[in-house]
């Protein structure tokens, strides 16, 4: 079942066309890998699917998103609940200056979670999800940067997962980090398909072929071409593809 599914979908910045003519479905309970050499508008898309491009000025679209069969940039869809949504998680891990526990509840208490037991509760589900729980559980009033880099990225993904979203975007979220803090992200990875549908822009070819479950090739804005992981790495249809997998270019 698709979760999202975008169709005929344009993006500009003033002038620039970024994006064209981009369709494709983002399946639930499965992981999709955004692929694509430097500047090939994968961060533009992956940001396209929860508005957060209405921040840069002179953003502008065209064509159709939908989340669960309801257009988001033309319903009354309100960006501050799709963006609950559709969660995502940066590069940088960006914890806020504040303690463990108070990154988690922080989407709940803007939402108007008051209860101390439910806000408790939310809390330790999220970082048991984000695989985090175990580490941080006798410190979460600790500050957020008392964190390692994987231990903030894990915690950024336990916020993440905290207002409870259908859909999680994930751009680049280890290359920031070490090797075995990105094995336990991909671990994590593989847990959180089993709930969430997830997107996953990366420049590891390994990365996106251990983690991903359906692949799309971008370049220079348009996507080449999308399909099983398997196939993309070992029968691509387009040469383009093959030339960019086997190191010709990017
Ligand atoms: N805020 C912006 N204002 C103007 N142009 C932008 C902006 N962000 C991106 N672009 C342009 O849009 C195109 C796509 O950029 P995007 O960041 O989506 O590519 P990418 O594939 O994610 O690249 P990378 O892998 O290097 O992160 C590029 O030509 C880029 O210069």
């Amino acid at each position: 079942m698709a979760r999202m599914s975008v169709s005929g979908f344009f993006a500009y910045y003033g002038d620039h066309q970024a994006l064209r003519n981009i369709s494709l479905e983002i399946p639930d309970r499965q992981v999709l890998a955004l692929i694509g050499p430097s500047g090939c508008g994968k961060t533009t898309f992956l940001r396209s699917l929860n508005r957060m491009n209405d921040f840069v000025k002179g953003f502008s679209v065209k064509g159709q998103v939908t989340l669960d069969d309801v257009d988001i940039y033309s319903s009354g869809l309100h960006p501050v609940v799709l963006r609950r949504r559709v969660g995502m998680v940066f590069q940088k891990p960006n914890p806020f200056h504040k303690s463990i526990f108070e990154n988690v509840a922080y989407g709940l208490r803007i939402q108007g979670v008051r209860s101390r037991s439910i806000l408790s509760d939310r809390v330790e589900q999220s970082l048991r999800s984000a695989a985090l729980w175990d580490e941080v559980k006798d410190r979460l009033n600790s500050s957020a940067f008392s964190l390692s880099g994987g231990q903030q990225q894990r915690l950024c993904i336990a916020r993440a997962l905290a207002v409870e979203p259908e859909v999680l975007l994930l751009d680049e979220p280890a290359s920031a980090l070490d090797p075995i803090s990105t094995a336990r992200i991909e671990e994590l990875i593989q847990d959180l398909k089993t709930q969430y549908a997830i997107v996953i822009v990366t420049h590891n070819m390994q990365q996106a072929a251990r983690v991903s479950d359906q692949t799309a090739f971008f370049l220079t804005g348009e996507m080449v071409e999308i399909g099983e992981t398997s196939k993309i790495f070992t029968n691509p249809s387009d040469e383009r593809t093959e030339d960019y997998i086997t190191g010709r270019f990017g």
